[in-house]
């Protein structure tokens, strides 16, 4: 469904990813980690369309994605649940879900904002509230909501518990490993190696924009010396 190959990407004239590959196929779970500063959030936004591709490809679904823009990519059905979250201050939480609803691919149950508000019941309670009304694990449920509601074939998810109260984090956990429970495919970017470990299959480490490590989670589980070498646990 996904391959990412050789992904070199530059802001001006520094060069922050180096050769990038990552593979995933149709209802996997993968991850991307990595210490602070070394290309992860790089690599969705490329993936998204939001910094531009200087070398390599990206290829989602049997066509060539790179070069595409952002909206385009939106609709071929890669949804991004953005670092910082992101929602729109001046829009209530019924506005974004409503905007961003679409079944372009005829899903025989899809992600409707009525869905969005079983999965999260607080956000139900504050539908009339604007974005900047929100708590910060609000915004995030309304983050995810808002990609949910696209009904993507890939949930693409940069640090969705950054930041967040333990309870609310392991709300965000829970509804996750319930996503991939049901087959959505999904990438994400988090710090928290043991809940990635449950939830996901596949793993890839970059370090300075390189891939230096990739394997399942049954590897990333036995070698805690990964752990330390790759991500100073
Ligand atoms: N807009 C930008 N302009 C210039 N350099 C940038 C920009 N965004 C990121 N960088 C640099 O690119 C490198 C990779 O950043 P990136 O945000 O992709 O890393 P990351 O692995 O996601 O880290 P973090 O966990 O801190 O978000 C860093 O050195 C960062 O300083």
């Amino acid at each position: 469904m996904l391959e990412i190959n050789d992904l070199e990407v530059a802001y001006g004239p520094s060069q922050v990813l180096f050769g990038i590959d990552l593979a995933m196929a149709e209802g996997e779970a993968a991850t991307l980690l990595g210490r602070n500063g070394m290309g992860k959030t790089t690599t969705l936004r490329a993936l998204c369309g939001l910094e531009p591709v200087r070398a390599g490809s990206i290829r989602f679904a049997g066509e060539r994605i790179d070069g595409w823009r952002p909206d385009r990519i939106g609709r071929a059905g890669i949804a991004l649940v953005p670092e910082g979250r992101q929602c729109f201050p001046n829009l209530t939480v019924d506005e974004h879900l409503v905007a961003f609803f679409a079944n372009r691919r005829s899903v025989a149950t899809p992600w409707t904002p009525a869905r969005v508000y079983e999965l999260f019941p607080r956000l139900a309670e504050r539908r009339k509230n604007l974005g900047n009304q929100l708590s910060g694990g609000e915004q995030q449920m309304l983050a995810i909501g808002r990609a949910l509601v696209t009904n993507p074939r890939l949930l693409v998810l940069d640090e969705a518990t950054e930041g967040l109260a333990p309870l609310i984090r392991d709300e965000i956990w829970a509804c996750l490993g319930r996503l991939r429970g049901e087959g959505q495919s999904v990438l994400v970017v988090d710090k928290y190696v043991e809940k990635l470990i449950a939830l996901a299959d596949r793993h890839t480490i970059i370090e300075r924009g390189q891939v230096v490590w990739s394997g399942s989670s049954v590897e990333l589980d036995a070698d805690h010396g990964i752990w330390h070498r790759y991500l100073g646990i």
